[in-house]
């Protein structure tokens, strides 16, 4: 979506609450040059240790969107929020049901200027939000693309998230979902673990997550934000 808050972001670094970083750490990684910062994990996420995370990249001028996976840390303060609905699961309460919860206990606090929907595919057996979500992972080419066109097409989602988180992705799969949407930014997040692989996924997406990295190798984790900078999206 053109001018979407979110439209000009090309590589997000994603911190997780569960997670210990350091100072040192955290300031490499806000003053890294990448276009955001995405607070989520799929578990042990609460109320104080997001706001705790929070408050610490608030130093830093980066852009700092949460992505809400829990009722009880729907912090505010955060410039932008995201909220995922998984797509591939046949589980409603992961589609819809706690959305729906949410929605009736925060519905007039909701800042919707900021605020945007993901619409999850989760494709890797592995990471932890197929388990927790249920999501039916071992899907053909096909039936990815047909969710990416419901999403896109009919959802009118802003967002299409593919997930591998912890491993890297099928390449050709997601450059296809990016030349099939009409209007959502298509997200890739997973495995990405060095400047080439940033850089493959830079050509097929249109915006690039980098996670688990940053807690094994952060040196490897920062060389992705110049790599994905220099990569056009083709
Ligand atoms: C003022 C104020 C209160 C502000 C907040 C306003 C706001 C925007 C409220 C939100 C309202 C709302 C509708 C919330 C929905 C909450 C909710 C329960 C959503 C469900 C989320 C969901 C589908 C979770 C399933 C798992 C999933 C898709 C997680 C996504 C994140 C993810 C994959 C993180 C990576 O996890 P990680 O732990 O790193 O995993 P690995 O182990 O694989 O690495
Ligand atoms: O942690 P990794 O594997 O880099 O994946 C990033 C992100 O998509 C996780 O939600
Ligand atoms: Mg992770």
């Amino acid at each position: 979506m053109d001018g979407a808050w979110y439209a000009g972001w090309r590589h997000v670094f994603k911190l997780d609450p569960d997670r210990e970083i350091t100072d040192e750490a955290l300031d490499a990684i806000c003053m890294s040059g990448t276009d955001a910062i995405m607070v989520g994990g799929s578990s042990g996420i609460t109320f104080d240790n997001t706001v705790e995370l929070m408050s610490r990249i608030r130093r830093y001028a980066v852009d700092c969107v949460l992505e809400v996976t829990s009722l009880e840390a729907a912090v505010p303060g955060f410039d932008y929020y995201f909220v995922p609905l998984v797509l591939n699961t046949d589980d409603a309460q992961w589609l819809i049901g706690r959305q729906a919860e949410a929605m009736k206990e925060f519905g007039s606090l909701i800042p919707w200027d900021v605020t945007a929907g993901e619409g999850y595919i989760i494709l890797n057996k592995d990471a932890t939000a197929a388990h927790v979500s249920g999501a039916r992972t071992e899907l053909e080419q096909a039936e990815v693309i047909a969710l990416v066109q419901l999403a896109d097409r009919l959802m009118r989602m802003p967002t299409i998230y593919l997930e591998y988180s912890g491993t890297f992705g099928d390449m050709s799969l997601v450059r296809m979902a990016s030349e099939t949407v009409s209007q959502a930014r298509v997200i890739y997040g997973g495995g990405i673990d060095n400047a080439e692989r940033a850089a493959e996924a830079a050509r097929a997406a249109h915006t690039v997550v980098v996670g688990n990295i940053l807690y094994s190798d952060l040196q490897a984790a920062l060389s992705t934000v110049q790599a994905v900078h220099n990569t056009p999206f083709e």
